[in-house]
């Protein structure tokens, strides 16, 4: 048994929700550049769950069912007011997702249906809860989520309680769908291993979150973030991406386990980034980020990953640093639901083996000659 690092180029399950063939991400073999120009991301959701486009009165009726659920349960809210002001955003996701199950009477219903109702109604509740826990940190009561509205457009309203820029529940709306899905990611693996046991569909997404919160995967766009900032300004930019290529430290929202030659989402978030910097008249982050990525790209052939262009597009946004991995949570939770569901309908424990390297042939040294 010769073990793989990182399972790099194992093919761990069949899936027919999305693929990346030749460096080509599909949702449910639609190209992700047809889909980011001329889908929302509740249409997404809706091909990631039910394998179809919605037709209007589906896609109204998804709509209606969000608005329906999006409500958190008081004691929910209540919760949120205990957690530490300053504690991690992913952190308090992943606990308050794992007690949404609390108070969810179908929680251990392993019906399809309720599984189904239970992945709209998390896909629901993820943004009120990214944006109550937001705005009750800074003291503030959480905003009701409006029925009848999309996710990019309810999360704004509800993280700032005024009815949001249509450019920013557009940009918002795109960035979503960039993010629904992403064949055998690490959350979703950790996502598909957790019910794999027959484990609920929160155990599941709980999982998800805690895996999506580390720097070499979600955690990353909070991490590009912080680089621009300790960068500062565009002339700062060749000396310290230099020193640290030097010094053989990753730069984050670069590299990807999967894509060689370029990741298909970044250049839509990168024009993103450069349409919003027009607009707003503050280009400086996207000129920085498109000179990290010609230092970055011309000395190690790296390029941008999804996590690279978004940390300036949500910025530009006005959205806070900490909740770029909350808002990857929040578009993710549709693949991660859709690959829960896929999981149930196929299922097989997932147990690797592992090559053992430790020693051999030990014996219990008794306590008194240790
Ligand atoms: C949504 C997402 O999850 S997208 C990924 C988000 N994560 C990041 O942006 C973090 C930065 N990137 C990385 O850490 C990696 O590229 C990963 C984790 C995404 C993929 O990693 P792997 O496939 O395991 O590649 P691995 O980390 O083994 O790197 C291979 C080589 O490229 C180098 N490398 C990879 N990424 C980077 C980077 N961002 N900056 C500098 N060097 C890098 C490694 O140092 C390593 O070099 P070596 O062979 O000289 O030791
Ligand atoms: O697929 C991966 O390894 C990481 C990624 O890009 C994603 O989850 O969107």
């Amino acid at each position: 048994m010769t073990a793989t690092k990182g399972l790099e180029g194992i093919v761990a399950t069949t899936s027919s929700i999305s693929s990346i063939i030749d460096g080509v991400l599909t949702y449910r073999g639609i190209d992700i550049d047809d889909l980011a120009e001329h889908a929302s991301f509740e249409e997404v959701a809706y091909l990631l769950w039910y394998g179809k486009l919605p037709n209007q009165s589906e896609l109204d009726g998804l709509i209606g069912q969000i608005g329906e659920y999006a409500v958190l349960p008081a004691q929910v809210i209540e919760q949120l007011k205990l957690f530490p002001k300053n504690t991690n955003s992913m952190a308090a996701l992943r606990t308050a997702v794992s007690s949404l199950a609390l108070y969810d009477e179908s929680a251990n219903d392993m019906s399809h249906e309720a599984n189904l109702k239970k992945a709209i109604k998390i896909q629901a509740q993820v943004p009120t809860l990214v944006a109550a826990f937001a705005r009750i940190r800074n003291g503030q009561e959480p905003v009701a989520p409006k029925k009848g509205a999309t996710i990019a457009y309810n999360f704004l309203y509800m993280l700032t309680g005024q009815e949001p820029d249509q450019v920013a529940v557009k940009a918002l709306d795109q960035a979503l769908v960039l993010h629904a899905d992403h064949e055998l990611n690490a959350s979703t693996f950790a996502a598909r291993v957790t019910v794999a046991t027959l484990s609920d569909i929160y155990s599941g997404v709980t999982s998800a979150i805690g895996a999506l919160k580390g720097p070499l995967h979600g955690g990353a766009n909070e991490a590009v973030m912080v680089m621009l900032e300790e960068i500062g300004s565009f002339d700062n930019v060749e000396s310290y991406i230099n020193a640290k290529l030097a010094n053989k430290e990753k730069i984050m929202g670069f590299g990807h386990r999967v894509y060689k030659g370029g990741d298909p989402r970044a250049k839509h978030l990168q024009k993103m980034s450069r349409e919003l910097g027009k607009l707003t008249g503050n280009m400086e982050l996207y000129e920085m980020s498109v000179k990290i990525e010609e230092i970055v790209t011309g000395q190690k052939g790296l390029k941008p990953n999804v996590d690279f262009y978004s940390a300036s597009v949500y910025t530009t946004l006005q959205i806070p640093r900490d909740l770029f991995t909350p808002i990857f949570a929040i578009s993710r939770a549709s693949g991660w639901t859709a690959h829960i569901l896929e999981q149930y309908e196929n299922n097989r424990l997932i147990r690797p083996r592992a090559e053992y390297t430790g020693p051999v042939d030990q014996k219990v040294t008794p306590i008194t000659q240790r």
